[in-house]
């Protein structure tokens, strides 16, 4: 692989973390009705959703910019088949701990809405949409490093830096941002393009433990703020 001579330094915690723009893509996790839209899946099983138009308004800055610059942008979608067979039956530990399946359990006129691909819930925020060379994939997991196409795809085009926005910091984003760690790619969050699923403190607890063991925090504003700098103007 040619040496990066395009490297910029993101102030990150625990410390600044040299980037080089043709290595680093930018990861949008699960900006779906279900996560982020008031009657999608986490507002209906009773997840407090309050934060999710932040991140979607910090994520479109971000997105802008990396655009701009030429990063690539990868989305995720979650969720399964409308049949749920990816979602695995009783054999499989996602049917006992996945809440969406568990909240259409509880409420049967749910069943079929709940991240089921070509539904409402299933599709990524209308602020979010994903532009012309935008790549999107599609996970049954949480991390979206499993059974999916994301290695290959990022191998392909020598990235080996991670920048993540999206929801949940807790669940699809460490899960995923942990996967990458394992693979040794470099994985970096923008705290405030993300949020938890669960009470505030698992934000600050997944936080903690990319930034002491995983990988790096850093900010929207300290993105664009780099990033915007090397990124030409439109
Ligand atoms: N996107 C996520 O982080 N998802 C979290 C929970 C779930 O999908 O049930």
């Amino acid at each position: 692989m040619a040496p990066a001579d395009d490297t910029f330094l993101l102030p990150a915690r625990p410390e600044p973390i040299p980037l080089a723009v043709s290595r680093t893509a930018v990861i949008v996790i699960d900006m779906q009705n279900a996560y982020a839209s008031p009657g999608g899946y986490l507002d209906l099983a009773g997840f407090d959703i309050s934060g999710a138009q932040r991140v979607i308004d910090n994520s479109r800055g971000v997105l802008e910019v990396a655009r701009r610059a030429g990063m690539p942008v990868i989305y995720f979608q979650n969720g399964w088949d409308p049949d749920y067979v990816e979602a695995g039956g009783p054999g499989s530990p996602n049917w006992h701990k996945s809440n969406a399946l568990k909240t259409m359990r509880a409420r049967p006129e749910l069943l079929g809405r709940l991240l089921a691909r070509g539904g409402w819930d299933y599709e990524i925020v209308e602020a979010l949409k994903p532009e012309p060379g935008d790549i999107v994939l599609h996970k049954t997991r949480y991390s979206g490093f499993f059974n999916s196409q994301l290695d290959s795809v990022l191998r392909s085009r020598g990235i080996r830096n991670l920048v993540f926005v999206g929801i949940a910091t807790n669940v699809c984003v460490e899960s995923t941002l942990r996967d990458g760690f394992f693979l040794e790619y470099f994985g970096v969050v923008l705290e405030d393009a993300t949020h938890q699923a669960g009470p505030e403190f698992v934000q600050q607890a997944a936080l903690y433990n990319i930034e002491t063991f995983f990988g790096w925090v850093s900010s929207v504003a300290d993105f664009k703020g780099v990033v915007g700098q090397i990124a030409p103007t439109a």
